[in-house]
C-alpha cells in the first residue's frame, strides 16, 4: 500500500452493504437445525424468526440467499466498482461475517465456483485487451498481505517477513515494503493469489475445517497513461477476506485457537467501533486501536467507494451471531465515503517507468554517436630505430589494439544490456488494442455488450429494490394522513389497529435493547475472562522478574519505550538522548566527533566539537565520619569476635535499603488497583 495523495475535492458516497446466506451445511442438516433466515432478495431485505419473540427485518442495498451465485453478485454489485477502480478510483470489497459463512467461499471462491478476486482479475484484463487505443499503456501489479496475530506478513515474500504500518491517521497509514508482483495477465494474477495463499494461516476449527485465522488484503494496482493526455490515472483495489468471528466457546478452540481467536475479536471489535464511530458522525474515529482499522482507513470513510460483504448462515443455532453481523452491516449502510480519481499522484510506477526508458534510450543514442566518432588511431611508428626497440613498439601497438577492440566489445555489451533493460521494462506495459486479431476483437466486442447489458439489467433492478423499500417505508408514514373514514368507528379500528402496529414495534425495541445488552454483557464477561488471564501472566512474569533480574538490571527497564510503529518495546539510549538519525559531522578543519557526549549533543556546534564529558574526580573529604564513643563491657559481656559488628552492620544496612527500595514491580502492580 503505497501512500497517496489526499483528495482534492471529494462527492458523498455510501458504503454500500450486501448480505449473502449460505445453505444449510451437511453437518446442520444431520443435526436437525432449523433455518431462522429468510432472504426478500427483491426488497433486498432479511429476516430473521425469533424463538423467543418477534421476528426482525433488515433491509439492504442487496440480498442474496442460498440459491444466488456469485456470478450474479458479482454482476450486479462488484462489477461497477471494479469499472470505477480502472478509471482511476481506490475500491474496496471487504467480506464479514460469523466463522464457516462463507467468506472466503465468496471472495477466492473453490476449484467450482469462482469468487469475487478472480472474477475482477478477468474483469481487468478484459477491459485492458478492450481498449481500443495503442496511446493507452496499462501497468498492473498486485501485493498480497495478511494481518495474524497483530502482525502484518507479506505473503509474497520468501520469508513472509513482517511489515510495518506507517503514517498517522490524518494523512492516511500506508505500508512501504510490501511486495508488489507485476502481473500481464489474470491467469499470472491467479498464480499469485494461489502462492500467496499458501502461506496463509488457516486452521480447523469445530466450526469450520478449512478457518482462516487472519484477515487477508489482496491489492491490485492499476495505472493506465494515456499517451495524447500524458495523463497517469491510478485505481487500487482492496480484496478482504476477514476472519470469522467466534464466540470462543463454540470454536473447541486449543490454547494456540483461543489466542488466535481473542486477536480476532479483537481486530473485530475495533472495526466495529470505527463503523459505530462512522454511523454517528463522532468527531473521532478509532483508527488507531488495531492495525486492521488502520489499513482499512480510506476504505471506511475514505478516498474509496466500499462494499461489504455480510455472510451469515441459516443455522438457528447460530442465531445470536446472524443478529450481530446484521446489525454491524446495517449499521455500515449510514458510513459515508470520500471518493476521488487518483489523477497524477507523485508515486504513479508507469511515470517511473517510461521516464527509466527514456533515460536508457538516451544513454544508447549517445553511446551510438560517440561509437560514429573517428577512433583514436595508434601512436605513428619512429621512422628509423634500432632492431631491438621495433620489437618492443610492436607489442605494445598490439596492445593498445587489444585494449581499443575489448573497450569497443565492453561498450556493445553495455548497449546490449541497456537495450535488455528497456525491452524488460517495455514488457512489464501493456499497450491497449495489441491483440490484433480479427477474431479476439470480435469476441472483446461481444463481451462488452453483453456486459453493458448486465449492467442495464442490475440498474434496472437496483432501482426496483429502491423503490420497494421507500413504497414500504411511504405507505407505513402516509397511511394514516390519506385514508377517510366514513363512520368513527371505522376510524377508531383504524386508529387501534396504529396503535397496536406502533405498540408491536416499541416492544420489539424493547425485546432488541435487552437482547443487545445481554450480548454487551457476554462479550464484556469474555473480555474479563481474558484480561483475568492476562494479568495472571503478567504477575507470574512480575514474580519471575522480581525474584530473579538483578538490582543493576532495573534501570533498564525504566529505559523502555513503546514504539508505535513497530508495536515493540525498545531499550531507550543509555544517555537518555535520542540516538543520532545521522553521522555527526566535523567542524572546518576538524576531526569527525567520537566522544559519547558529541555524539549525543543536540547542538550542531557542539557536536562538531570533541568535547569529552567526564565526571568531576572526587575531591579529598575535609571532615571526619562520626565514631561513637566506646563502652567498655570486658568484663561482663564476652568479647564478640572482631567480625560480628561488622557483619551486623552489613545485614542491618541491607534490611534498611531494602525497606527504602521503592516496592516489586510485582507489588507495585497489587497496589495500583489490579485485582
Ligand atoms: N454460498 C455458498 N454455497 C455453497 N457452499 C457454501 C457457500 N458459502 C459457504 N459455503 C461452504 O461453507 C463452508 C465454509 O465456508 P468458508 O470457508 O468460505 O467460510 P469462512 O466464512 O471463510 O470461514 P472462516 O472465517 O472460518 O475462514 C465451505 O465448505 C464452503 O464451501
Amino acid at each position: 500500500m503505497e501512500k497517496s495523495a489526499r483528495p482534492r475535492t471529494a462527492l458523498n458516497e455510501c458504503v454500500k452493504v450486501v448480505v449473502r446466506c449460505r445453505p444449510l451445511s451437511d453437518r446442520e442438516k444431520n443435526e436437525g437445525f432449523e433455518e431462522v433466515v429468510k432472504v426478500w432478495p427483491e426488497r433486498g431485505a432479511v429476516q430473521v424468526y425469533n424463538p423467543k419473540g418477534q421476528d426482525k427485518m433488515f433491509t439492504y442495498d442487496a440480498a442474496y440467499d442460498a440459491s444466488a451465485d456469485t456470478q450474479t453478485m458479482y454482476d450486479e454489485m462488484v462489477r461497477p466498482l471494479v469499472a470505477s477502480v480502472l478509471d482511476g478510483f481506490n475500491g474496496c470489497v471487504f467480506a464479514y461475517g460469523q466463522t464457516g459463512t462463507g467468506k472466503t467461499h465468496t471472495m477466492e471462491g473453490t476449484a467450482d465456483h469462482e469468487g469475487i478476486i478472480p472474477r475482477a482479475f478477468r474483469h481487468i484484463w478484459a477491459h485492458i485487451e478492450n481498449s481500443a487505443s495503442p496511446d493507452v499503456t496499462h501497468l498492473v501489479s498486485c501485493s498480497y498481505i495478511e494481518l495474524y496475530l497483530e502482525d502484518v506478513r507479506d505473503l509474497l515474500s520468501k520469508d513472509c517477513k513482517k511489515l510495518t504500518i506507517r503514517g498517522q491517521e490524518l494523512n492516511g497509514f500506508y505500508i512501504p515494503e510490501m511486495t508488489s508482483v507485476v502481473c500481464k495477465s489474470a491467469a499470472e494474477m491467479v498464480r499469485v493469489m494461489r502462492a500467496g495463499n499458501r502461506n496463509r494461516a488457516a486452521g480447523r476449527t469445530d466450526m469450520n475445517e478449512h478457518s482462516s485465522r487472519s484477515h487477508a488484503v489482496f491489492l491490485v494496482t492499476v495505472e493506465t497513461a494515456h499517451r495524447k493526455t500524458n495523463r497517469i490515472r491510478v485505481g487500487k483495489l482492496n480484496l478482504v477476506d476477514l476472519a470469522g468471528s467466534e464466540r470462543q466457546r463454540k470454536t473447541g478452540a486449543s490454547a494456540e485457537r483461543l489466542r488466535e481467536a481473542s486477536r480476532i475479536n479483537q481486530a473485530l471489535s475495533s472495526l466495529g467501533n470505527v463503523i459505530s464511530a462512522l454511523a454517528e458522525n463522532s468527531p473521532h474515529v478509532p483508527y488507531r486501536d488495531s492495525k486492521l482499522t488502520r489499513i482499512l482507513q480510506d476504505s471506511l470513510g475514505g478516498n474509496s467507494k466500499t462494499i461489504m460483504i455480510a455472510n451469515i448462515g441459516p443455522a438457528s443455532y447460530n442465531y445470536d451471531e446472524t443478529i450481530t453481523t446484521l446489525r454491524y452491516a446495517h449499521r455500515a449502510k449510514a458510513i459515508k465515503n470520500k471518493p476521488v480519481r487518483n489523477e497524477d499522484p507523485k508515486d504513479a510506477k508507469l511515470r517511473e517507468y517510461q521516464a527509466e526508458i527514456e533515460r536508457l534510450r538516451a544513454l544508447i543514442e549517445q553511446r551510438k554517436l560517440h561509437d560514429r566518432k573517428p577512433r583514436k588511431l595508434p601512436r605513428p611508428r619512429a621512422p628509423a630505430a634500432p632492431q631491438d626497440n621495433s620489437e618492443e613498439e610492436t607489442v605494445s601497438i598490439e596492445n593498445e589494439n587489444m585494449l581499443a577492440e575489448s573497450s569497443i566489445e565492453q561498450e556493445k555489451k553495455q548497449t546490449e544490456e541497456l537495450e535488455a533493460q528497456i525491452q524488460a521494462l517495455e514488457e512489464r506495459l501493456v499497450q491497449g488494442g495489441g491483440g490484433g486479431k480479427e477474431l479476439l476483437n470480435n469476441l472483446n466486442e461481444a463481451q462488452l455488450v453483453l456486459q453493458q447489458r448486465r449492467h442495464e439489467i442490475t440498474q434496472r433492478k437496483q432501482r426496483e429494490v429502491e423503490m420497494q423499500q421507500r413504497i414500504e417505508l411511504e405507505e407505513e408514514t402516509t397511511a394514516s394522513v390519506t385514508s377517510t373514514f366514513a363512520t368513527l368507528q371505522q376510524e377508531v379500528d383504524h386508529k387501534t389497529q396504529r396503535l397496536k402496529k406502533c405498540l408491536s414495534k416499541y416492544a420489539c425495541l424493547r425485546e432488541e435493547m435487552v437482547e443487545q445488552r445481554e450480548a454487551h454483557d457476554g462479550e464484556r464477561r469474555e473480555h474479563e475472562a481474558l484480561q483475568a488471564a492476562l494479568i495472571a501472566e503478567l504477575r507470574r512474569r512480575l514474580l519471575v522478574a522480581d525474584s530473579f533480574v538483578p538490582d543493576a538490571g532495573r534501570p533498564a527497564v525504566l529505559r523502555a519505550r513503546y514504539n508505535e510503529d513497530t508495536d515493540t518495546w525498545e531499550l531507550r539510549d543509555h544517555s537518555g538522548v535520542e540516538p543520532l538519525s545521522e553521522r555527526p559531522v566535523a567542524g572546518p578543519g576538524r576531526r569527525r566527533p567520537t566522544s559519547a557526549a558529541a555524539l549525543a549533543a543536540r547542538e550542531p556546534r557542539q557536536r562538531a566539537e570533541n568535547v569529552l564529558d567526564l565526571a568531576p574526580l572526587p575531591l579529598p573529604s575535609t571532615t571526619r565520619t562520626y565514631t561513637p564513643p566506646r563502652h567498655n563491657h570486658a568484663q561482663s559481656v564476652p568479647t564478640p569476635t572482631k567480625k560480628e559488628p561488622e557483619m551486623e552492620t552489613v545485614s542491618v544496612a541491607r534490611k534498611s535499603a531494602r525497606a527504602a527500595r521503592p516496592s516489586t514491580a510485582h507489588q507495585r502492580l497489587g497496589t495500583a488497583g489490579v485485582r
